[in-house]
């Protein structure tokens, strides 16, 4: 019995065919495409239709491979939507989070209309400007026309699998990262839409990971000449695949889901509202298995990934590192979540501005700017990773690392001095396996979440990082603490 599960990342994305065989995974990447947001004048949009058709080009594949299809399902990345009008059809490419058109709103929502205390208690969600709650509060004070003619919201993938089904259901995890939805009453809170003026006729049912929401559409099953596929929703926030697919054993794990973001935390069974949650500004996203993810956005590689943009794609990642390698160790230190990081013009320029104003030694080389990203990243990595022990009340042996960021040896190298623990990296692919495993239990093949986990530990390659140098690091973070992170020293 295969499957069929997309992955879209916030760069690229990728389809695997899968089945289980005496209990081991066989997994085959069938079809990759890029995912390049498209500016217009000023706004930065998601190409929604050409990832639509790429998507249609993977069912084709997999089921021209002779395969028998017994599930499809898509994954992405979160907070981001499209609106339907009342005639089914999208009324635009949806924004991307990282458009500047939400600037400013979060500050005026908290000054004027609900005050953080208030939201965190009813939604456990961290602050972050992009978050659905704000895109919306940006149309509405912006295009409040739009939001008249809109008759649904839906999340990527609600979008696409809507696209593929015709059928209109949120799924559960990604609805949680809208900053909306109450995981205490299990619903979208009205009182919360209410208060900004949204209407809660756009926001559908919510279904939980797991749920079959129906066949292809006639429509898609004619042009494409394929069967009608069950379409299945699965943890759909990629970060919520990504942590089903975490090869753990125990029951409590600490993971990093490191790729164009790094998603640093744990699973917990009901989420945590408290006072130092809301201080420390964690999240709880839904995930698998109606659990949570107690966590926190670390802006992650993206920093490195600009850098790159900025020199010309043609510099490859591998000289990069060895350039980083040699480059003298602790020099200066950035705090990643510093927020003109989020989408500068020229961001090797706004790193170098954060170790000016914090009067540290400028990195001029790109070994030396290399270095300083990642050193930052893996000591961002510990500064996280204690708060989630505080949190969890619980201390952590050491870190599950997946997520395509774990080809960068020395991030994850890096990763274990500064935690001064063992670091256990793979898969790269844990959101697409973990997509796999929650359709694969859906129809059946898997008893639950902690038998698939074991399938997906016994189905990667593992790479075993153990902590060097552990006294330079420790001096390294107490100067990564007081040079970059003095702003958030109470946290
Ligand atoms: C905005 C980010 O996409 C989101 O916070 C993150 O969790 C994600 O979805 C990473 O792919």
């Amino acid at each position: 019995m295969s499957v069929l599960a997309i992955d879209i990342g916030a760069g690229s994305g990728r389809a695997l065919l899968a089945e289980l065989n005496d209990g081991q995974l066989q997994m085959k990447e069938i079809h990759r495409f890029s995912n390049d947001p498209v500016r217009v004048n000023e706004r930065l949009h998601w190409d929604i239709l050409r990832l639509f058709y790429e998507i249609k080009q993977a069912i084709s594949k997999a089921t021209q491979s002779g395969a028998v299809l017994h599930g499809v399902a898509v994954d992405s990345w979160a907070v981001d939507f499209g609106l339907l009008g009342k005639d089914g059809e999208l009324l635009r490419n949806p924004y991307h989070y990282r458009d500047h058109f939400n600037e400013g709103i979060m500050e005026k929502i908290h000054d004027s209309l609900i005050s953080k205390e208030e939201l965190f208690s009813k939604t456990g969600i961290q602050f972050l400007p992009f978050n659905t709650i704000y895109q919306l509060a940006a149309l509405k004070e912006k295009n409040g026309d739009l939001l008249h003619q809109a008759d649904s919201l839906l999340m990527i993938p609600d979008l696409i699998r809507y696209f593929l089904t015709g059928v209109k259901k949120s799924e559960f995890t990604n609805a949680t990262t809208t900053q909306l939805y109450n995981p205490i009453k299990m619903e979208w809170d009205n009182e919360i839409l209410e208060t900004l003026g949204i209407s809660k006729d756009l926001f559908h049912e919510v279904v939980v990971p797991g749920t079959i929401i129906g066949p292809l559409s006639n429509n898609l099953c004619e042009e494409l000449e394929v069967p009608a596929i069950p379409v299945i929703a699965v943890g759909e926030h990629d970060t919520a695949s990504a942590v089903a697919g975490v090869p753990a054993l125990d029951e409590s794990f600490a993971y990093l889901s490191c790729g164009t973001w790094s998603l640093m935390g744990t699973e917990v069974r009901n989420p945590v509202m408290n006072k130092s949650a809301l201080a420390m500004n964690f999240t709880n996203e839904g995930g698998v298995e109606q659990r949570f993810r107690l966590l926190k956005n670390i802006m992650g590689l993206w920093i490195l990934e600009e850098c790159r943009r900025n020199w010309g794609e043609d510099v490859d990642y591998a000289s990069l590192l060895e350039e980083a390698e040699e480059a003298p160790p602790f020099r200066s230190f950035i705090d990643p979540d510093y927020p003109p990081f989020l989408n500068p013009a020229d961001m090797p320029r706004q790193v170098q501005v954060f170790c000016e104003q914090t009067k540290q030694p400028v990195p001029e080389t790109r070994g030396e700017m290399v270095r300083c990203i990642i050193e930052s990243l893996a000591m961002k990595y510990r500064y996280v990773l204690e708060r989630t022990e505080r949190l969890a009340e619980k201390e952590f042996y050491g870190l599950h690392m997946v997520g395509g960021g774990i080809k960068n040896q020395l991030l994850c190298q890096f990763t274990s001095n500064a935690l001064g623990k063992p670091v256990w990296a793979g898969p790269a692919e844990a959101s697409a396996i973990g997509n796999v495993l929650v359709q694969l239990i859906t129809i059946g093949q898997i008893e639950g979440l902690d038998e698939a986990r074991k399938i997906a530990l016994k189905a990667t390659d593992m790479e075993y990082y153990f902590p060097e140098q552990k006294d330079e690091w420790s001096l390294g973070y107490e100067q990564f603490c007081h040079k970059a992170m003095k702003s958030e020293a109470t946290t």
